[in-house]
């Protein structure tokens, strides 16, 4: 790379630090709705996270402190370990909250759940790309891990175990 490159206006220098902590992870149960009537058993998995930051540099050579990027991506995986995890917003399973319980309704059956184990997400579906999504929006959302940095693109990957992950960005101003 030229110095030329470098100076031309329109070039911003970017870099990426990666986060894949094995205590980036959380085990939650849940179920992959595929159809109206077809689903999965409850079961479980132990999802890992991989946090993807890209952003410009500071005069200091960093891009923030990646020990605040960890403490909050610790913090995210630690909201959602240990819970079941139902979708709020499927087209084919709907919840009724009555008492100490969550019902979830799916083709024609009503599955009951104590309402202190389960999280209600703002997904479809309890899929890997869906929690992917998840993450990244609150990572953006939340606003802690923008604040860090001047960040012009995020991705998250979540996996649900071994050779398989889902995975969802963000970029400023897109
Ligand atoms: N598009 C998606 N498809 C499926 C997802 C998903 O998140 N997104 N998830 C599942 C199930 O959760 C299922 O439990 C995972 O299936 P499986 O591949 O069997 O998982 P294993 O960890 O058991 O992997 P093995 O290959 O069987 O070792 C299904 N589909």
């Amino acid at each position: 790379m030229t110095a030329s490159t470098v100076d031309a206006p329109e070039f911003t220098e970017l870099t990426t630090i990666e986060l894949f902590k094995e205590a980036m992870k959380f085990s939650a149960g849940h179920f992959t709705i595929f159809s109206k009537d077809r689903r999965e058993r409850l079961h479980g998995h132990n999802f890992a996270v991989q946090v993807s930051i890209t952003g410009e540099l500071d005069d200091n050579g960093m891009m923030g402190d990646y020990g605040e990027f960890k403490r909050i991506a610790f913090d995210l995986c630690r909201s959602l370990d240990e819970w079941t995890l139902l979708p709020g917003r499927s087209p084919y399973l709907t919840l009724r909250e009555d008492g100490p319980y969550v019902f979830a309704e799916f083709a024609g059956e009503t599955i009951p759940f104590l309402r202190s184990d389960v999280q209600v997400l703002p997904l479809r579906n309890i899929t890997v790309e869906e929690l992917a999504r998840h993450l990244c929006h609150r990572l953006v959302d939340e606003g802690k891990i923008l604040a860090v940095a001047p960040i012009h693109r995020l991705e998250v990957k979540v996996s649900s175990g071994p050779g398989q992950l889902g995975a969802a960005g963000w970029r400023r101003g897109a």
